[in-house]
């Protein structure tokens, strides 16, 4: 597991581009037959992905941890970013197609994710946080027929926003928040651009009681993502590929502009987990 420190702005504010990425963007997640985790100081987050092939691949706490298994004191939520897998849960199996989401509650011991068909392996995108109580586990999917242990994501979690006169027309999915699908601390939900609108979160803002983690992806080869962060009077800009993370401190902007539309997973821990509960900064204010 690699470990990432917290980063004063203070000090961002002088970094170089090297710097920058060398703090803040995740690269080479998905690697076929690997899970990748990211340990990041900050609010503890860890982000990750499984991508199993041939056979299925087994969450362990690893050194870092110092637990007994990796959701001994955690909780984890879950997208498929690539083709039908499965994950099992303490013997329990969920199937999830592409951009089918899972939360998975604290003390649940045995997690082991699978691919349907190697050659277009699951591509299983995490986040977990710290977690005091349990919740219940659950597959989440977009539509479909309400069953045990499955959520189907609300209307009013699927919200529209931004036009595309200003290049910002996208519609906000929310998986995992209170009343949905419950948690600890963890929110998080998949942001999709509509054809010709580039603009992810903007108008911006900051929170400065939580942290954030974008995903991009579902972009060609040669697109690339203008992600902005940095405080609002002091922006700086990461280009970043398809399936690429970056972290965002709670001080930070986190916005992007891309060479075409694309979609976004982003996954928040921290004081609260009131989506509205942002610094919303005017455009007119953005250095
Ligand atoms: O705090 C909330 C997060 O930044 C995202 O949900 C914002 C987002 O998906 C968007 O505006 O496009
Ligand atoms: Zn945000």
């Amino acid at each position: 597991m690699e470990i990432r420190t917290a980063s004063s702005p203070r000090d961002v504010k002088h970094y170089t581009t090297e710097r920058l990425r060398e703090e803040f963007l995740i690269q080479n997640l998905f690697v076929g037959g690997e899970i990748k985790l990211v340990y990041s100081h900050i609010d503890r987050i860890i982000t990750g992905a499984a991508v199993p092939t041939d056979k299925p691949l087994v969450l362990t706490a690893g050194e870092e941890l110092r637990a007994d298994y990796f959701l001994q004191r955690r909780e984890m939520g879950i997208i498929n970013v690539g083709g039908k897998g499965t994950i099992t849960v303490d013997g329990r199996a969920y199937t999830l197609d592409y951009k089918d989401g899972m939360y998975i509650g604290m003390g649940q011991k045995d997690i082991s994710f699978a691919s349907e068909d190697a050659t277009n392996p699951a591509k299983f995108y995490l986040n977990s946080a710290p977690a005091h109580t349990t919740y219940p586990t659950v597959l989440i999917k977009m539509d479909g027929e309400k069953e045990e242990g499955v959520v189907i994501i609300k209307d009013e979690n699927k919200v529209e926003l931004g036009t595309l006169e200003e290049s910002n027309h996208r519609v906000i999915n929310k998986y995992i928040l209170p009343g949905q699908v419950e948690s600890c601390q963890l929110v998080m939900g998949m942001t999709a651009l509509k054809p010709g609108s580039v603009w992810n979160t903007m108008p911006c803002h900051t929170h400065d009681r939580r942290m954030e983690v974008y995903l991009y992806f579902e972009m060609p080869e040669d697109a690339f993502v203008m992600h902005y962060m940095g405080e609002p009077t002091q922006t700086r800009h990461i280009v970043m590929r398809n399936e690429e993370a970056v972290i965002s401190p709670s001080w930070s902007i986190h916005a992007g502009s891309g060479s075409r539309a694309y979609t976004f997973i982003w996954g928040m821990v921290g004081e609260n987990q009131v989506f509205t509960d942002m610094d919303a900064v005017d455009n007119k204010d953005l250095r």
